[in-house]
């Protein structure tokens, strides 16, 4: 067998339904896809390969997916902290967009967040976010794979006027976008305070027959829940049921205000949620019921959101967040083992937008989106369990090699496809001029 790339980690977690941990087993690589995983005796011996890579120490996973960002936010990290969401919000984040969110806010802010996601070993994101085909020629410039929202809204923007305009912006971006190896295209409707049944009925018609996902931010607090109350007479979640929005499609953000009737029906549609426990615990938003989500058999992914509410877009450590606030929630020390964190980060998240077919796992056959951990650190160590190392004691810092469709685009924990001194530099002179525009002082930092 023939293989551009061969490597031979200490372990290999494939995220298959048995959780396996591989040891001294190697990975082949060929045309961008994975070959084989087999015993490195038998890869020596059977892989005739253009490059080899050996990885002591190292643990390979499958890379990792944030199924819930705002990626040019990076440029509004610690613009307002500490602030319940609607009050960060109504009075600190919608204003500042207003006053700053244009083309080359979100080039940069997107590039900032492509580079703290791939070196941490995030190889695919979902973003939401104004002018979204400058974020998809990011990701796609950087070698990144993305799902880009087609945002809807009922309010205007700098980016469209009325519900109508978002939605034909969102049509001209699917279009662009229809053929392209690592950009996906989904609607992403903000949330049901903020878009009426009108575009939600026509987003539901459009991603029927498109065949796209619906990425909301859905039930988040407890304070929207009584709003829609009052304002429809009904849950947020049984209006987007009543519009026709519930079903495997639907990619439901949040998801702290649950009812067990409401998780039924999550897992008789197919339905996704996204748990993002480090925005939840920031902006004091509640708790996903992750432990009984899971246990219903709903598909539930692992979402940064944005670094304004996070403040970081680290998905390892979200991982480890994920996990221990599943066991206080639950009261249970098994509700989310490791391995299930690891899987909620990788496979579930490509199944929440219809790419686990493609990534999310480590098969032949799949695209070659691959993450090189090293577990040598001082704090990695013993290695009895590489999948306990990884979720419970790595940082982000230990991602040292990352491939996307077989291309490698961190090596030795540097960039390959972003100018990182390049990237650092546009982000700092847009905090000085937001600065500057919000009465605030940088350091030299
Ligand atoms: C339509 S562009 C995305 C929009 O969402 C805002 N946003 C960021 N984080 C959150 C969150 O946790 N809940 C609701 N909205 C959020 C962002 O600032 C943009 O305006
Ligand atoms: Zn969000």
């Amino acid at each position: 067998m023939h293989a551009d790339l061969l490597l031979h980690p200490s372990w290999i977690l494939p995220v298959d339904p048995t959780d396996s941990v591989l040891i001294e087993h190697s990975l082949a690589i060929a045309d961008g896809r994975i070959l084989a995983l087999l015993p490195s005796a038998e890869a020596r011996e059977q892989i005739e390969a253009e490059r080899e890579l050996d990885l002591p120490g190292h643990v390979l996973i499958p890379g990792l997916v944030n199924a819930h960002t705002h990626a040019p936010m990076t440029l509004m990290r610690g613009l307002a902290d500490d602030l319940p969401l609607m009050t960060w919000l109504n009075e600190h984040i919608w204003p500042a967009e207003r006053r700053w969110v244009d083309p080359d806010f979100v080039l940069a802010g997107t590039r900032l967040a492509s580079l703290e996601m791939l070196r941490g070993g995030v190889t695919c994101f979902n973003d939401m976010y104004f002018f979204p085909a400058v974020t998809a020629q990011a990701v796609a410039e950087a070698g990144q794979r993305g799902v880009i929202g087609m945002i809807v809204l009922d309010f205007p923007s700098r980016f469209a006027e009325s519900a109508e305009e978002y939605v034909a912006r969102g049509l001209q971006l699917h279009d662009q976008y229809r053929d392209h190896p690592l950009i996906r295209i989904a609607f992403a409707p903000h949330s049901p305070y903020a878009v009426s049944d009108e575009p939600l009925a026509r987003v539901r018609t459009l991603a029927d027959e498109l065949d796209v996902p619906i990425h909301v931010h859905l039930h988040e607090t407890h304070d929207e829940v009584v709003q829609s109350l009052e304002a429809h007479g009904e849950r947020p979640f049984a209006r987007f049921d009543r519009l026709g929005l519930v079903g495997p499609g639907l990619v439901a953000i949040h998801m702290t205000q649950l009812e067990d009737g409401e998780i039924a029906r999550l897992a008789e549609t197919g339905a996704n949620v996204v748990h993002c426990p480090e925005s939840n615990l920031k902006l004091a938003s509640g708790f996903c019921p992750v432990a009984r989500l899971l246990e219903a058999g709903v598909n539930v992914a692992i979402g940064t959101d944005g670094a304004a509410s996070n403040n970081d877009l680290n998905l390892l450590g979200e991982m480890r967040t994920a996990a221990l606030l599943a066991k206080g929630v639950a009261r249970s020390a098994s509700a989310m083992p490791a391995a299930a964190a690891l899987r909620m980060a990788t496979l579930n998240g490509a199944r929440a937008f219809g790419l686990d077919g493609e990534i999310g796992s480590l098969e032949p056959g799949k695209a070659a989106d691959v993450v090189a951990v090293d577990l040598g650190d001082s704090h990695t160590q013993p290695i009895y369990n590489p999948v306990s190392q990884l979720v419970y004691a790595a940082g982000r810092h230990q991602v040292r090699q990352v491939w996307v469709a077989g291309r490698q685009l961190i090596r030795d924990g540097q960039p390959l496809t972003l100018d990182a001194a390049a990237v650092i530099a546009e982000a700092r002179v847009w905090a000085e001029r937001i600065a500057a525009g919000e009465g605030r002082v940088l350091g030299r930092g």
